[in-house]
């Protein structure tokens, strides 16, 4: 588990090659709402193999290094798959600001999946600030939120 040190307000990053550039283009996001950054990687454009960095970020979740996550890929479609197979993530892939609202309200969403080849960075910006602010609606959503998962533990 987190020491005491760890921030309950850390929000993972992690992408492979293709996602790098808006992954870093996303980190000083979190700076203005007062949010530390964990970057899981990957860190250059070489390639590389888009479970790994889910791997890594749903690790860093259920060990509490983090409390939400953010990734990226091509389409963000690899991405959200892979970090879907660990039963504490619930990977939202959004490509409005609509969609990340809903995550949040309707699913409580702990990841945003973003696609860097199916959107622009502006629109990117949009999705993760509506993903940060916006609080889950619980009532109905709760109960069918916990039939997704219902001993969701790391694996
Ligand atoms: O997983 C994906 C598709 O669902 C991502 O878009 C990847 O980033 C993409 O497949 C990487 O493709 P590349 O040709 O190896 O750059």
């Amino acid at each position: 588990m987190a020491d005491s040190s760890t921030p309950s307000t850390t929000v993972a990053l992690g992408c492979d090659h293709a996602g790098l550039d808006m992954k870093n283009a996303l980190i000083p996001v979190l700076d203005d709402f007062g949010l530390t950054a964990l970057d899981v990687g990957t860190y250059s454009t070489d390639s590389v193999d888009y479970p790994d960095f889910a791997d890594r970020l749903a690790e860093a979740l259920a060990d509490g290094r983090a409390t939400r996550g953010i990734l990226v890929c091509g389409s963000g479609i690899g991405i959200s798959i892979a970090a879907n197979r660990h039963r504490h993530i619930r990977a939202a892939l959004c490509h409005n600001s609509t969609e990340a609202r809903l995550s949040r309200l309707h699913n409580d969403a702990n990841v945003i999946a973003l696609g860097a080849r199916t959107i622009g960075p502006e629109v990117a910006l949009e999705c993760v600030r509506t993903f940060l602010t916006t609080d889950f609606e619980g009532g109905r959503h709760a109960r069918r939120v916990g039939k997704l998962s219902p001993a969701a533990t790391e694996d």
